[in-house]
């Protein structure tokens, strides 16, 4: 049976139709199926026409996301690309403001594809996604991504690495520093999603933090490895599962350890 509102949302991105396969096998334990090209990048964009396949071929309930890429701070570039997207069957359209050095550049951008997107199809999901290692790459600071969101009428904010070589979303962002980025998101009506070569281990903390989505990769391919490795179902199922037993000890208010 289909989960009806999961405490936390699994976001789990394949990267071809194949992939998008094997998830749909694992359909009753994930919520949102994201796809991305990894080998054009962090947040890389797959082709239209993949879009719009692994649409085709996953459950009609399970709502389909794009990545645009790690986008340049080129508005009418990233709002075209974002078009692309929606018009393909995604419903959540993600974008990583990664040539964006300042806030008002991520606006400006953020901005161009709310618009882009919501003129076609004015219940997609926008999501600001910013890094949470940007001192590496020298874009704009992660706990700004929630103001660039809600000041460009985006509906979700987000990190994700931008340096996909082992480290991970808590080695750059803290998890009381990823709570004060999901709180900041909440206080602005957005929904807040955190990525970045997330393990199980990850999940207490998570769960604790109050994020709606989680991003994973990774953790749910073959090996651990998200560039060798395939997205293997009984790893999503196992992945949900460890989500299930820290929601439960989180309500329980005891702790589940890992
Ligand atoms: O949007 C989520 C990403 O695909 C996360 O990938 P990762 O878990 O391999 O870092």
């Amino acid at each position: 049976m289909r989960r009806k509102e999961p405490r936390v949302l699994l976001l789990i991105s394949p990267d071809s139709v194949e992939e998008a396969l094997d998830c749909a096998k694992a359909a009753e334990h994930l919520d949102i199926v994201d796809v991305k090209k990894p080998d054009e990048g962090s947040l890389g964009a797959n082709f239209p026409w993949v879009i719009r396949e692994i649409r085709d071929a996953i459950p009609a309930d399970t709502p389909v996301s794009a990545t645009v890429g790690d986008v340049p701070y080129k508005p009418g570039t990233v709002a075209q690309a974002a078009l692309g997207a929606v018009v393909s069957g995604a419903t959540y359209i993600k974008v990583g403001l990664y040539g964006c050095t300042t806030p008002d550049q991520g606006i400006e951008v953020m901005r161009a594809v709310v618009r882009a997107v919501k003129d076609h199809r004015s219940e997609a999901l926008v999501v600001a996604s910013g890094y949470a290692d940007a001192h590496r790459v020298g874009c704009v600071n992660p706990l700004a991504l929630p103001d660039i969101a809600a000041r460009s009428g985006a509906d979700a904010a987000m990190l994700d690495t931008a340096v996909k070589d082992g480290s991970r979303l808590f080695d750059h962002v803290p998890p009381d520093v990823c709570a004060e980025f999901v709180r900041s998101a909440h206080a602005r009506g957005l929904l807040a999603a955190l990525a970045g070569s997330v393990r199980q281990s990850d999940l207490a903390p998570l769960t604790g933090i109050g994020t709606d989505i989680v991003g994973v990769r990774g953790a749910v391919c073959e090996g651990g490895d998200r560039n060798a490795g395939r997205i293997q179902p009984h790893l999503v199922a196992a992945f949900r599962t460890e989500m299930d037993r820290q929601a439960r000890a989180h309500a329980a208010g005891v702790p589940a350890g890992n």
